[in-house]
C-alpha cells in the first residue's frame, strides 16, 4: 500500500510504522494495526472522518502520545505545527523561534527563519501583538529553524481566514520546496490535500484505508481536469456527495474554534494554549 511506483529507491523511508495499535480504554481501537511508510522529502496529507484518529497518529509520530503498541520509527529531527500557534506570550517572537536552540547564533538562526516566513520585521515583537496569520508563520519558523527531516502539521491552516489560509498554504509549499522535509499534514480539506501533497491517505477504521498518488504538476490549481478527477475520487472514498466540482469543499471540517482542546492539549502547557487561543480570538 505504501510503495507507489513513482517513489524511487532514492527516497529512503523516514517514517516507518508497523502494526500500530492505540486505544483509549473504551470501545474499539482508535488505531488498529496501522502500517505507514513516509519517504524522505515526501509531502503526505492525511484525511479521514472526525474522530478517525488522525491527530492520534500525528501525536504518536511527534512523540507526544504514550508509547503505543507496534513499531514506530521516526527521525530525531522532527517538528510539529498545530492548529493554534502555541507561542509563549512572555517571550519575544525571535526567542519563541529560538526556543531550545543552544548555539550562540540562536538569534541569527531565528532571524533567518523569520525572514523566510516574511516576519523579520517582527523579530522583537511580543506574540500577542501578532495577527493570527503572523503567529502561525512564527510557529512555522520555529519548526523550520530546527531543520526537521519530518515536519508534522496538524490542521495548521484551520483557524485562519480564507485569504490568509491560501497565503499560508503557499508559504508551506515554498518552504517545502526549499527545504524538502518529509511532511505529514493532517487536514479536513480535500482541496488543500490535493494542492499540496504527493500522496493523500485516508484513515479509516484505524488503518490507512486509501492511498492516492497525486501525479499533478506544481503549482496546482482548482478546476484543472486532472485535479477535479482526483478530487472526485477522494470524495467518493470519503463518502461525501459532490455538489459542484469547481467549488472548494470543506464538508469534513470541524468548526475551528469550537474544537475542544482536550485531545491536543492534554500533555501540553494549558496556559500557553489558552494564551494562543486568546491571541487568535483577538485577531
Ligand atoms: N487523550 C484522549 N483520551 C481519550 N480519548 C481520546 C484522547 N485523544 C483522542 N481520543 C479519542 O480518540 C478518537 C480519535 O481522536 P483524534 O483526535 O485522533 O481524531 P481526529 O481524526 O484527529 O479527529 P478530528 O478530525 O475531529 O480532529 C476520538 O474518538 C477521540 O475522542
Amino acid at each position: 500500500m505504501n510503495a507507489h511506483p513513482a517513489l524511487t529507491a532514492r527516497q529512503h523511508p523516514v517514517v516507518q510504522v508497523s502494526n500500530l495499535v492505540r486505544s483509549f480504554g473504551q470501545g474499539s481501537n482508535v488505531l488498529d494495526g496501522l502500517d505507514l511508510t513516509i519517504r524522505s522529502g515526501e509531502f503526505v496529507a492525511l484525511l479521514g472522518r472526525s474522530g478517525s484518529g488522525k491527530s492520534t497518529l500525528l501525536r504518536t509520530l511527534a512523540g507526544l502520545d504514550e508509547a503505543p503498541a507496534g513499531t514506530v520509527t521516526v527521525p530525531a529531527e522532527r517538528a510539529v505545527v498545530f492548529q493554534e500557534p502555541r507561542l509563549i506570550p512572555w517571550k519575544r517572537v525571535w526567542a519563541n523561534v529560538a526556543l531550545g536552540l543552544r548555539t550562540a547564533d540562536a538569534r541569527e538562526r531565528a532571524a533567518a527563519a523569520l525572514t523566510e516566513v516574511g516576519l523579520n520585521h517582527r523579530l522583537d515583537a511580543w506574540p500577542l501583538t501578532l495577527s493570527g496569520g503572523e503567529a502561525q508563520r512564527a510557529a512555522l519558523a520555529r519548526a523550520l529553524v530546527r531543520e526537521p527531516k519530518l515536519l508534522l502539521l496538524d490542521e495548521p491552516f484551520a483557524a485562519l481566514d480564507a485569504l490568509t489560509r491560501l497565503k499560508t498554504q503557499g508559504l508551506v509549499a515554498s518552504l517545502w520546496r526549499a527545504h524538502r522535509p518529509a511532511v505529514l499534514l493532517v487536514t479536513h480539506d480535500v482541496d488543500e490535500a490535493l494542492l499540496l501533497a504527493d500522496r493523500v491517505l485516508i484513515l479509516d477504521q484505524g488503518r490507512i484505508g486509501f492511498d492516492l498518488h497525486v501525479n499533478l504538476e506544481r503549482p496546482r490549481r482548482h478546476g484543472q481536469p486532472a485535479f477535479s478527477s482526483l478530487r472526485s475520487r477522494l470524495l467518493r472514498e470519503l463518502g461525501v456527495e459532490e455538489e459542484n466540482p469547481d467549488e472548494p469543499v470543506e464538508e469534513l471540517r470541524a468548526p475551528a474554534r469550537s474544537r475542544a482542546p482536550a485531545a491536543s492539549a492534554t500533555r501540553e502547557n494549558h496556559a500557553v494554549w489558552a494564551a494562543s487561543t486568546d491571541a487568535l480570538a483577538r485577531s
